[in-house]
């Protein structure tokens, strides 16, 4: 029986005292704790020197196998072309792209240290699934080091088109990289569509669909919709909903309706334009003053890279002034909080809000989209306003889906969410609910898994 042994930069050994949450760790945290397995990545921890072996911990059925960046390792490989390269560009900000050469040099180089930590871990049998940005070059890396069992590759961030990936200045030797993994999976079939015509039309290889073949080399790709489990966070919800700060949450609401946002502050999740929109609403609507709040949640996130410092800056900026011009007394707007929760208490912290307003610019799924549909009362649920350039608004029929740019557009959608009936709310809302259990967390899984079994003829992991 074979093993599947996942490897993130991002491995969820979440404390709380951790890092910023993010929906790879806990997607791969829920859906590996069903297979068991290994799980290899960072450990999160930086350190003058990288570690000289991976530190192993099991919990249940999950082997954890972590390393230690250096400091270097961690500046050129994750802040660097990861973070200040990647990111951006896979996001369309180019504008706030930088290349370095030798960032990108870190970035290969840490790539093929990671294989190099991994492979004495490694059973014959196993079958290993890559997740993200961070590890484009680590089939290579592998095949490079005589590792020959089946790897596949999932990018959780959007894919860009051509045009936007030839800023990049090694973008087809990403490319070649992608092509050495087995498997090649997206969140949506208009990402997968991106890089198959980079690889039709930009570098002269073929594809049928399913497939695509570069320079004599054949990967399969696919589009595999990361899910949620809609039931384990309807019962979360409602079973943290008499918490003592989901109670203060209510009761400092005094009968007013609440807007919530849940976001890492990042650049790509349209929070300054969200804000905007917010105010926009109060220009339009004064009767809407003191019977609305909105509550951002953006806890912070590499902090270290200098565009995610400015957004910051910005948005204290904009949610003080939104604030000076329209607060009264006893009614604060915006209600803007630099912190994470723990996430079933999130959930019951979704499931107060009337609305919920999800608008990134750009965004490879959003799994706080689907929570926070999940974590509603089906009778009486709250409206879900979505951004069409999340990867989730592909699968929310009931969503008011709006254009994150369009500010007018936003604060409309949120008016009308305010003031939808309950019976359109109740419609709705089971109508996204259906779909997010039939296509939850353990679907993506399983359908990124056969299709790696059936593209390296191996049997699927146990
Ligand atoms: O690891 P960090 O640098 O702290 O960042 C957190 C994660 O952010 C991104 O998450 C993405 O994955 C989600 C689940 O598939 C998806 O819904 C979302 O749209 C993506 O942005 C990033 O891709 C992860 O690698 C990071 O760990
Ligand atoms: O204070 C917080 C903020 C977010 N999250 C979780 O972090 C994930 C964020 O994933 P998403 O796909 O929305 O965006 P990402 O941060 O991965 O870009 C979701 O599961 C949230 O419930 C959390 O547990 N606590």
């Amino acid at each position: 029986m074979s093993r599947l042994v996942v490897v993130s930069n991002r491995v969820a050994a979440v404390s709380e005292a951790g890092p910023a949450a993010g929906g790879l760790a806990i997607g791969v945290l829920d859906a590996l704790k069903e297979t068991g397995g290994v799980w290899f990545g960072w450990s999160g921890e930086c350190l003058a020197e990288a570690s000289d072996e991976p530190t192993i911990e099991t919990r249940g059925n999950v082997t954890y196998a972590t390393v230690s960046l250096a400091k270097r390792d961690y500046d050129q490989y994750y802040r660097g072309f990861s973070n200040a390269t990647l990111w951006p560009v896979f996001h369309y900000r180019n504008d706030l792209a930088r290349y370095d050469r030798q960032e990108y040099a870190g970035y290969q180089r840490v790539n093929r240290w990671l294989a190099a930590q991994l492979k004495p871990l490694l059973r014959p049998d196993d079958v290993i699934w890559v997740h993200d940005y961070h590890l484009i070059p680590f089939a290579a890396a592998c095949r490079e080091l005589g590792i020959e069992n089946p790897i596949g590759f999932f990018l959780h961030i959007p894919f860009p088109v051509p045009q936007i990936l030839f800023t990049v200045p090694p973008h087809a030797e990403l490319i070649q990289a992608l092509m050495q993994y087995d498997l090649v999976g997206f969140q949506t079939r208009v990402d997968m569509q991106a890089f198959l015509d980079y690889v039709v039309r930009a570098a002269g290889g073929q594809s049928d669909g399913r497939s695509a073949t570069l320079d004599g080399r054949t990967c399969a790709v696919g589009a595999f919709p990361i899910g949620v489990y809609p039931d384990a966070i309807a019962k979360a919800a409602k079973a943290c909903a008499e918490r003592k700060v989901v109670r203060a949450l209510r009761d400092s609401l005094h009968g007013r309706a609440l807007v919530i946002s849940v976001d890492r502050l990042d650049y790509s999740k349209g929070l300054v334009e969200r804000f905007h929109a917010f105010e926009a609403l109060l220009a339009a609507s004064p009767g809407l003053h003191g019977r609305v709040s909105l509550l951002q949640i953006a806890p912070p996130t590499r902090s270290d890279v200098q565009s995610y410092q400015l957004i910051r800056r910005t948005l204290e900026a904009e949610s003080g002034r939104i604030n000076g011009r329209y607060a009264q007394l006893d009614w604060t707007p915006i209600q803007y909080l630099n912190r994470k929760y723990e996430r079933n208490l999130l959930m019951a912290l979704l499931r107060t809000a009337r609305v919920g307003c999800v608008t990134p610019l750009r965004d490879g799924m959003n799994l706080v989209a689907k929570e926070y549909v999940a974590a509603q009362d089906p009778t009486d649920p709250g409206v879900l306003v979505l951004s069409q350039f999340a990867g989730a608004a592909e699968e929310m029929p009931g969503a008011l889906v709006v254009n994150p740019f369009n500010v007018m557009q936003t604060a409309e959608a949120i008016e009308r969410a305010l003031t939808m009936p309950l019976d359109e709310r109740i419609q709705r809302h089971a109508s996204m609910m259906a779909k997010l259990r039939e296509s939850d967390l353990s679907v993506w899984r399983d359908a990124f898994l056969n299709a790696l079994a059936d593209a390296a003829h191996v049997a699927l992991p146990a």
